[in-house]
C-alpha cells in the first residue's frame, strides 16, 4: 500500500489532482473579489459545498484503493494524461466565461434584477448559453479521467449533469424574466453547451 502510494504515477495523478483543484477554487475566488469587490464576496464564491467536498473525498478514497490493489490499472498515461486535457480544456472555457460575462457573472443565481445586469450575448456567450457550466463540467469529469477512476467518473457525469439539468432552467426562469424577449431570442438560437439540456 505503502509502496503504491510513493510510486511516481500514485505522486503525480496525486499532485495533478490535487493542484487543479486548488489553482480551480483560488482562481474563482479571486476572479470574483476583481469582479465585485472585496467586501461583496464572501467564502461561497471558494464553491465548496458539502456535496462537492464528499464527492472529492469518495473519488480520492476510489483512487488510493485501487493503487493499492490494482496499481498497473492507473498506468494507461493515454487516458490520464486526455484527462488532464479535458482540466485545462475545461479551466480556460470556464475562465473565459466569467472574464466575458464580468460583472454579470455571480456564483449566486440572481433571482431579482439588478441596475447594471446586462445580457451578455457575445464571445463565448454567442458559442453556448452556460459556458461556465460547460467548462466546469468537463474539468470535473478531466479530474477522474486523469485519476482512471472508473467509478467516480460514471457518478460524477451523472450527478453533475442532473444538478445542470435541473439548474439550468431555474436560471434561465429568472433570466427570461430580467431580459424578456432578448433572452428568449437569444436562447432560441444559442445551445446550452451541455448536453442533451436544450
Ligand atoms: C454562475 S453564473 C453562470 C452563468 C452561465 N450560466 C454560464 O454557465 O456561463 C450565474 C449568473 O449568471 C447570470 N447569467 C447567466 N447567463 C447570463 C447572460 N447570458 N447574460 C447575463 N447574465 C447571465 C445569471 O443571472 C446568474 O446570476
Amino acid at each position: 500500500m505503502e509502496d503504491a502510494l510513493t510510486s511516481y504515477t500514485a505522486i503525480r495523478q496525486i499532485s495533478q489532482f490535487v493542484g487543479a483543484v486548488v489553482f480551480f477554487h483560488v482562481s474563482e475566488y479571486l476572479l470574483a473579489i476583481y469582479f465585485h469587490g472585496r467586501s461583496n464576496v464572501s467564502c461561497s464564491s471558494l464553491l465548496i459545498s458539502k456535496h462537492y467536498v464528499i464527492a472529492m473525498g469518495f473519488a480520492l478514497v476510489e483512487y488510493i484503493v485501487e493503487i493499492a490493489l490494482i496499481p498497473q490499472w492507473k498506468e494507461n498515461w493515454f487516458l490520464s494524461n486526455c484527462g488532464l486535457v479535458m482540466i485545462l480544456v475545461g479551466e480556460v472555457i470556464r475562465k473565459v466565461a466569467i472574464v466575458t460575462a464580468g460583472h454579470a457573472f455571480t456564483h449566486m443565481i440572481r433571482i431579482y434584477y439588478e441596475e447594471h445586469h446586462e445580457l451578455i450575448t457575445h464571445g463565448i456567450y454567442s458559442i453556448m448559453r452556460h459556458p461556465s457550466y460547460c467548462g466546469f463540467f468537463i474539468w470535473a469529469i478531466g479530474t477522474q479521467v486523469m485519476l482512471r477512476n472508473p467509478i467516480s467518473l460514471i457518478a460524477f457525469v451523472l450527478v453533475l449533469w442532473r444538478f445542470f439539468f435541473r439548474r439550468i432552467p431555474y436560471e434561465e426562469f429568472f433570466l427570461r424574466q430580467f431580459f424578456g424577449p432578448h433572452y428568449i431570442e437569444y436562447a432560441r438560437k444559442v445551445p446550452s453547451g451541455l448536453p442533451f439540456i436544450r
